[in-house]
């Protein structure tokens, strides 16, 4: 009788949150303990654990696919759904499934103990070493030589690995009906011709950031001359300020356009003695003047803020949730710099999210889809980035309010936003093609190199062989972590801001709006984000936006003023936009 099923599956159901809060839980201990202390130890723990959890889930995902789901309302129907899909817990064959977790521990852990002797002596690590030369070097052959050097100990280490991991996570993928890893990770967006709408943002963006190319190319060649530039007019890879290219704000120094107080404050931080603490006080300051909410005390006394001197840990920056409503932490190796600042309000970003859907089941305490949860924090940093906000908190003393400041303002904030789009477009392009078995192990450095040519319009600045492989120098891959979620946060994000500033209230152009102390934003966010992942993404952005599609017209809308200013620019130096699809036959 249906009204008996109903009752059973609501006991299911309420069993299941309890069984797996406490299994969740564990397992995020323990990975959470190999993280900050990367051990075989610690390692051996996680990876028998994991066997347990893959049990729960497919003993779990047996008995909620015994129900019949059409009898159901939407809600029970959602979550009895997301119980049944497994994930790689799939995998039939237990040693699989611990080769699985172990290979990509290693190649975790490769990356984050890697370190680089350069040919003066000194050894260094991604971070803080590395990532301070790439951000601050002005010396070609010094930043050629850390970038070669990065890819040789990281990429180059653990190629092999990542040709059985493709393979053992189709295997597991492949156990719940997708046709791939890459497939399984796109059914996480519920969007029909998902692949055609990403193509679309990319394409409502490119003639700015093609414009924002030609004038960084153009400065560039002022700088390291023009015979390091290849006539294809590509960008070598190794002189953007990142060791990936995927943001240039490190070059603002002398991008920048008017001689106006410049808005990296990382001089001032340093100069007022900043500390990550203080950093982190900021960002939960800004987060209560909204009415959201602060940071619980286990927040404060068990994350990891700074990068310890006494241990392996993994120091790209993520936010962690246990699981029991109650614990959750950030582990960043912080440095006292605007891009860690930034990073900050990313991060607690998540931790925000969490703790607003923490009474959820647990199968909905997730991001509406992947890039929401990539773009609250985000949205926040818009804010806090203003030249009013950065006065406001004493980063900022005599910035003024006119044309050329605001020009400044808004090449900074492109610098990295913009820069972005092509970067955090393809990555998943490459690994998409990778799961499907269109790009082989035998092409795939010249893959990567052919979309990053194409999309972002850089060229590697020395030989690239299948000996390489480039894609593991970037910690999403070993990390295994997908990376769309970052494009669909940067587009969204801009439509979040714009829906945020005007419940605060804000008139005038939206790059000039900071959001701080409105509750009236901090309402609508709370509103939206507390339900997770129980709604479908679109009924989540339009509550919010009053949209149910993702656009790039707030972005644009943002960005005009330095569109038009960078246009201008370009034709007065008489310089033509774009480049050459294919990356450019001889290295310079
Ligand atoms: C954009 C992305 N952010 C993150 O990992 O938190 C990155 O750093 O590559
Ligand atoms: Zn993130």
């Amino acid at each position: 009788e249906i009204t008996d099923e109903l009752a059973e599956a609501q006991r299911f159901l309420d069993n299941y949150d309890a069984a797996a809060e406490a299994v969740y839980y564990k397992s995020s201990i323990n990975w959470w303990n190999y993280n900050t202390n990367i051990s075989d130890h610690n390692l051996q723990i996680a990876i028998d654990y994991s066997l347990e959890v893959a049990k729960f889930d497919k003993n779990a995902s047996s008995v909620a696919s015994q129900f019949n789901l059409s009898r159901y309302d939407d809600r029970m129907r959602r979550q009895l759904s997301y119980i049944v899909n497994l994930g790689t817990s799939a995998m039939k064959d237990e040693t699989k499934l611990q080769r699985l977790a172990a290979v990509s521990a290693e190649m975790e852990s490769i990356y984050s103990r890697a370190t680089v002797r350069m040919d003066d002596g000194r050894e260094l690590a991604l971070e803080p070493g590395l990532t301070k030369l790439l951000a601050t070097s002005r010396n070609y052959d010094e930043l050629l030589e850390a970038w070669q050097k990065w890819r040789d100990v990281s990429g180059r280490e653990m190629r092999e690995k990542y040709e059985e991991f493709v393979e053992l996570s189709n295997e597991a993928i492949r156990n719940n009906g997708y046709s791939d890893t890459g497939a399984y990770w796109r059914s996480w967006y519920e969007t029909e011709n998902f692949e055609q709408i990403l193509e679309g943002l990319y394409e409502d963006i490119h003639p700015l950031y093609k414009e924002l190319h030609t004038y960084t190319r153009r400065k560039l060649i002022e700088k390291y001359g023009e015979d390091k530039f290849p006539r294809s007019r590509h960008i070598p890879a190794h002189l953007l300020g990142n060791m990936w290219a995927q943001s240039w704000n490190n070059l603002l120094d002398f991008l920048q356009p008017y001689d106006k107080e410049s808005v990296d404050v990382t001089p001032v931080m340093q100069r007022l003695n900043y500390t990550a603490v203080k950093m982190f006080e900021l960002s939960d300051d800004f987060f209560g003047s909204l009415g959201l909410e602060r940071m619980p005390a286990e927040f404060w006394n068990h994350s990891m803020i700074v990068k310890p001197n006494d241990r392996d840990v993994v120091c790209h920056a993520s936010a962690w949730d246990f699981s029991n409503g109650k614990d959750f932490r950030i582990k960043q190796c912080t440095e006292i710099t605007m891009d860690d600042l930034i990073t900050v309000h990313h991060e607690m970003g998540h931790i925000e999210y969490y703790l607003l859907y923490k009474n959820q089941p647990i199968v909905f305490r997730k991001g509406a889809n992947p890039g929401f949860h990539e773009a609250v924090g985000d949205v926040i940093s818009l804010s806090v980035r203003t030249p009013k906000h950065l006065r406001e908190i004493g980063l900022l003393q005599d910035i003024t309010d006119d044309e050329e400041s605001d020009i400044n303002f808004l090449l900074s904030i492109a610098l990295d936003r913009v820069a972005f789009i092509p970067f955090g477009y393809l990555i998943d392009q490459w690994r998409w093609r990778v799961f499907s078995g269109e790009i082989t192990p035998a092409t795939y450095n010249e893959k990567w190199w052919q979309l990053r040519c194409r999309y972002q319009g850089i060229s590697p600045p020395v030989e690239r062989t299948e000996e390489d492989f480039d894609p593991g120098a970037k910690y999403h891959i070993p990390g295994n972590t997908p990376y769309i979620r970052y494009f669909v946060s940067y587009i969204l994000q801009f439509q979040l801001h714009d829906a945020v500033c005007k419940a605060a209230g804000h008139s005038g152009p939206l790059h000039k709006c900071d959001i701080y102390r409105s509750h009236e934003a901090g309402d609508l966010l709370r509103d939206v984000l507390s339900l997770g992942s129980s709604l479908p993404w679109p009924d989540a952005l339009e509550k919010i936006t009053g949209q149910r599609n993702m656009n790039a017209s707030s972005m644009l809308t943002y960005f005009d003023p330095l569109y038009e200013w960078l246009k201008q620019e370009n034709i007065k130096a008489g310089d033509a936009t774009g480049w050459e699809d294919a990356c450019p036959q001889n290295i310079p």
